[in-house]
């Protein structure tokens, strides 16, 4: 049987990492051909030495030296071709000679060789949630027309679409929608509920990077990581559920659960609830995701229930976590109103990351910015991929200046 051909657009990440771990379990089965990084050779150069891509990709052309005198040492016949900036890394992604690509760049700085590898009709492996969010029905369009195979990593997500009926499922893996099953009564993403799912919101004031990045569960990349802590992870989630399964807001609950042992579940009309279980590791979903419709072994231990201590759920806090209610308007809202949240999220999570404001400015920017363009979010949504890239420009800039605002307000005390 010829060797899939695989490429991480992403590589030197948390999900990229834990990709790789699974592929190097399968060499029989899969080939690393591509591997894309923004920045960071020297953990790429790792991946090189123990890969061997043909090709690597760097978006960061002032590394481009730094990663050619690595490669260097290497014998000439181990050595990949590089390809260098953003663009021309993002039309890797629909290169023929890679069969499925896996979306694990943060943030909408994904959309572009997300877009290429699904317009190139592969299997796409799908972790970069937020360009799903941003160019929404329109990334699902350009999947159905060129026949891409649509598989979610995000756990909640590849939980979902493993508890869904078999033919259901196969219609969302070849990126179509559930639609309005007379069967599925909602659909029910966990949550971990994050660092301060206990503490007082007196206290958020003072919260800090690290502490905000320390996830009780899962090892994850800092923008993640704090959009977990605000759970305006939950809200991208929400939304990455609508679209993906095709169903509306009021059919979506979400559920905190400390633990983050059930990953979601589904319910169904006749009171059955069906959940996917299993250690907080993402080698599960994205073995699964790598073999579907057949299974894999992936690294990860068994559960071990009598190891639990037990298993528990409360609602999530709106006044502590504004964040997912403003996901939910924004997605009853519709048209552009997502991408405006995303964006502003986006830009207002580095702003807190180089602690050039606090983390409850996070949930206000993004109310703010979701105020400011609500006549041009109302207007709908951008109908083409270029529209979307500038539409995400804009209202970034406009949060820049909102977050350079709130900062020197702070810094004065105001
Ligand atoms: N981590 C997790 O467990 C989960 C993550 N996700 C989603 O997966 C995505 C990746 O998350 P995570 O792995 O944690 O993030 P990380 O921050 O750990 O990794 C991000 C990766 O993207 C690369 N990158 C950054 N900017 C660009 C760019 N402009 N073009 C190409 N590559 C770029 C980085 O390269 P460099 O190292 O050079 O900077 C790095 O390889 C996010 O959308 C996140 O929401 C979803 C579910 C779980
Ligand atoms: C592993 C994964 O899929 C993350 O998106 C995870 O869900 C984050 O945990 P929270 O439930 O705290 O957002
Ligand atoms: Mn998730």
């Amino acid at each position: 049987m010829a060797r899939t051909r695989i490429g991480i657009f992403g590589s030197t990440g948390s999900i990229g990492a834990s990709t790789l771990d699974v592929l190097a379990r399968h060499p029989e089965r899969f080939s690393v051909d591509v591997l894309v990084a923004h920045s960071r050779v020297d953990p790429l150069f790792e991946q090189i030495k123990r890969f061997r891509p043909a090709t690597v990709g760097l978006v960061d052309a002032g590394r481009r030296a730094a990663l050619e005198e690595r490669l260097a040492s290497l014998p000439a016949a181990q050595r990949p071709a590089v390809v260098v900036g953003q663009a021309a890394v993002d039309e890797l992604a629909g290169d023929p000679a890679l069969d499925t690509v896996v979306a694990a760049v943060v943030g909408t700085a994904g959309l572009g060789s997300t877009w290429n590898a699904l317009a190139a009709g592969k299997r796409v492996l799908l972790a970069n949630k937020e360009s799903l969010v941003a160019a929404g029905e329109l990334m699902l369009d350009v999947a159905r027309r060129a026949g891409a195979t649509l598989l979610p990593i995000d756990s909640e997500h590849n939980a979902i679409f493993q508890c869904l009926p078999a033919d259901q499922a196969a219609v969302v893996g070849r990126a179509g929608l559930v639609g309005d099953s007379n069967e599925i009564e909602r659909l029910v993403l966990t949550a971990s509920g994050g660092p301060f799912r206990e503490r007082p919101l007196a206290d958020f004031a003072g919260i800090t990077p690290d502490q905000a990045c320390a996830h009780p569960n899962w090892s994850m990349g800092r923008k993640i990581s704090v959009d977990s802590a605000t759970m305006m992870n939950k809200g991208l989630e929400v939304i990455e559920a609508a679209r993906l399964f095709g169903v509306s807001a009021e059919r979506i609950e979400v559920l905190v659960h400390p633990e983050s042992v059930i990953h979601s579940m589904v319910r169904f009309v006749d009171g059955s609830v069906i959940a996917e279980l299993g250690e907080p590791d993402m080698r599960t979903p994205i073995a699964h995701a790598l073999a579907w419709p057949e299974r894999i072994e992936s690294g990860v231990a068994p559960l071990d229930f009598g190891a639990l201590a037990g298993l528990h759920f409360e609602s999530p806090d709106p006044e502590r976590f504004p964040a997912l209610r403003l996901a939910f308007e924004a997605l009853a809202a519709g048209g552009g109103m997502p991408l405006v949240m995303n964006a502003a999220n986006e830009v207002a999570v580095a702003a807190f990351l180089e602690r050039r404001i606090g983390f409850m400015d996070i949930p206000a920017a993004l109310q703010a910015a979701m105020t400011h363009f609500a006549g041009n979010a109302a207007a709908g949504a951008p109908e083409t991929i270029e529209a979307v890239l500038a539409a995400d420009r804009e209202v970034r800039a406009w949060a820049a200046s909102w977050c350079d605002a709130r900062g020197s307000a702070t810094a004065l005390g105001g």
